[in-house]
């Protein structure tokens, strides 16, 4: 693997090691990414963010110049598309020079994502349609509780449960939820309660890395969630909507912003902390 130089950033907590690879010289193994994300014997992380030209992701067919954000979840696991990460990828290559703002596309696996870097310092993502699913799902709880979930589609999978009280559920391992065909390839659960008009509270354990301190995909999929069944508006259908909804998600990590209307925009903080060398183990 060699040295190679890493930065390491978080948006609401949800913290990210950040691999420049312009020239995709340097794909990482799910084993190298499970070793900079481990606290103990790595950097340290709920997952990686690296960042390669275009051209060299075979499944990209956009510009081929464009900064593609190449996720891993802490596991190693490729996920399509990361709200918090995505904004403190626009943060760094900013920051670095890499490119220039306000106004950021990234390429991603769940499609192109325009970025805006705000005066105030925070960064706003148009996410794409947040698509609520008509499924029933089940979601338990490793404490037995159990919840009839709504799931969403925001790029990547979502299982939103609503509850009074997200503060007292065992997340300490993966929730489980049925019926299994609805997700086949794992997804995100979310856990949300109304705190005010408009504003929720969220816990989250993602498919991936774990119980994490905010998850902004997952901030989407709870707001779009809680407004197809609480909303003003009868329909899920968000695209039937012209004026945006605006919600604010409270998380562990602190607070972010979602507006729901044809697409979903995300705004939230990013912040770089450190920058460094990474030495791996012979
Ligand atoms: N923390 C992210 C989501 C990262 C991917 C997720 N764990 C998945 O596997 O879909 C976010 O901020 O959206």
């Amino acid at each position: 693997m060699g040295r190679w130089a890493f930065a390491k950033g978080h948006g609401t907590e949800n913290d990210f090691v950040i691999l420049v690879d312009r020239d995709g010289a340097n794909p990482v193994t799910a084993e190298q990414v499970r070793w900079i994300c481990n606290r103990r014997a790595g950097i340290g992380g709920d997952g990686i963010l690296r960042a390669v030209r275009g051209r060299h992701i075979p499944e990209w067919d956009g510009d081929p110049e464009i900064w593609f954000m190449d996720y891993r979840n802490a596991d190693g696991s490729i996920a399509e598309m990361c709200g918090n990460g995505i904004r403190v990828f626009v943060r760094y290559l900013v920051d670095e020079g890499l490119t220039e703002g306000p106004l950021v596309p990234v390429g991603t696996r769940a499609g192109l994502r325009e970025t805006e870097v705000l005066s105030d310092g925070r960064i706003r993502v148009a996410m794409g349609p947040a698509r609520v699913l008509s499924e029933q799902v089940r979601v338990s709880t490793a404490d037995q509780q159990a919840f009839d979930a709504v799931g969403v589609d925001v790029g990547n999978p979502h299982a939103v449960s609503f509850c009074a009280d997200p503060d007292g559920l065992d997340l300490r391992s993966a929730p489980t939820w049925e019926p299994a065909a609805v997700f086949p390839h794992g997804v995100n659960a979310e856990f949300v309660a109304e705190r005010g008009p408009h504003r929720l509270a969220m816990r989250v354990f993602e498919r991936g890395s774990g119980e994490t301190r905010s998850c902004g995909t997952g901030t989407v999929a709870a707001a779009a969630a809680w407004h197809a069944r609480h909303g003003v508006v009868a329909t899920p259908d968000l695209a039937a909507h012209t004026t945006p909804v605006r919600y604010q998600v409270d998380v562990p990590g602190g607070s972010v912003e979602v507006e729901l209307g044809e697409q979903a925009y995300l705004t939230g903080p990013a912040v770089i902390v450190a920058r460094g060398e990474l030495s791996p183990p012979t």
